[in-house]
């Protein structure tokens, strides 16, 4: 059995569609258009590609953009100041602050000033709790993604067990959230996880979000899974260019998989067009109105 590849990059091209219609809607409802704002501080070349990408994600979705490219021995204290500013914008609806961001500056204390309601990445703790309680707020972009693609090709996960390999705030545990609302039976992985090939194979939905290239083979999946890729590694190859590869090794999964989703082209634009989706609800929601 060969699995049905999941074209995350579809499903996000025809979310932006979407979403245009609905920001245009808002605009000649309200006069608001969505904005969104992105900090970055220093420079990684892996961010280079993810900056591109939103800005043209905001271009096709009719959302404005807003980037702040600060150097890397930039002061905690300016990027602090330059959040207070964002939160008291009235055309931000959303603030995205790039992880990671360099050491001197404390990513707890920049998360924790954004204001809860402009919250597109859905890091703070007042969005947190809101998830894990099941209340409206912001959930993080790449498990809001990934849960949209899994209900693509299984709606209805009663019954279904769900591994989580990985258990960052960012991915692992608000994907957990997510998969329990759903109601599947979840299992939280990790690195201290004992006989994790085993754990891997009880998944009906497994989701890899370790970064470690390739790590999960083909034989630690259950025949017919679906595998939601989250992993986004840059590997050389042997002639010395530069790949990317997810955390699962995709040439064996595909053999054993129902459903895959392959890296880049999957989860990656589906970050994206949550991201975009989050900074909608967000201009909806300033004026009170119904998306
Ligand atoms: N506060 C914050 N929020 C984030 O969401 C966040 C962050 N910081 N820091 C960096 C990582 C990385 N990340 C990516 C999202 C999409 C692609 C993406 O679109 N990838 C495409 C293209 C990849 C390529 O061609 O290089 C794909 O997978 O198909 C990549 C990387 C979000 N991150």
């Amino acid at each position: 059995m060969t699995a049905t590849i999941i074209d995350g990059k579809k499903v996000a091209n025809d979310l932006h569609e979407e979403i245009r219609a609905k920001a245009e809607k808002l605009t000649a409802s309200h006069g608001v258009v969505p904005g969104l704002a992105v900090i970055l501080v220093g420079e990684d070349p892996a961010s280079a590609v993810y900056v591109r990408n939103k800005v043209l994600a905001t271009a096709a979705c009719g959302i404005k953009s807003f980037e702040f490219k600060l150097p890397a021995e930039t002061s905690e204290a300016e990027v602090l100041g330059l959040v207070e500013k964002l939160n008291a914008d009235p055309e931000v609806h959303g603030i995205l602050v790039q992880l990671p961001l360099p050491k001197q500056i404390d990513s707890d204390k920049v998360l924790g000033l954004i204001d809860p309601k402009k919250d597109a990445d859905g890091f703070h703790p007042v969005n947190v709790g809101l998830l894990s309680v099941g209340l409206p707020g912001f959930v993080p972009c790449t498990p809001r993604g990934s849960a949209i693609l899994i209900e693509k090709v299984l709606p209805d996960l009663s019954g279904k067990t769900a591994v989580v390999v990985g258990r960052s705030n960012i991915v692992g545990k608000p994907m957990i959230q997510l998969l329990l609302q759903k109601n599947a039976t979840v299992t939280c992985a990790h690195s201290r996880t004992a006989d994790l090939p085993a754990v891997c194979r009880t998944a009906d939905v497994l989701v890899a979000a370790v970064g470690r290239p390739e790590m999960i083979k083909g034989d630690w999946i259950k025949p017919g899974a679906i595998v939601i890729d989250v992993g986004i590694n840059r590997v050389l190859k042997p002639d010395g260019k530069g790949k990317l590869v997810g955390d699962v090794a995709f040439d064996e999964a595909k053999e054993v998989a129902g459903a895959i989703t392959p890296v880049p082209g999957g989860v990656g634009p589906m970050t994206i067009a949550c991201l975009m989706l989050n900074t909608l609800d967000s201009a909806y929601r300033s004026v009170g109105a119904e998306i």
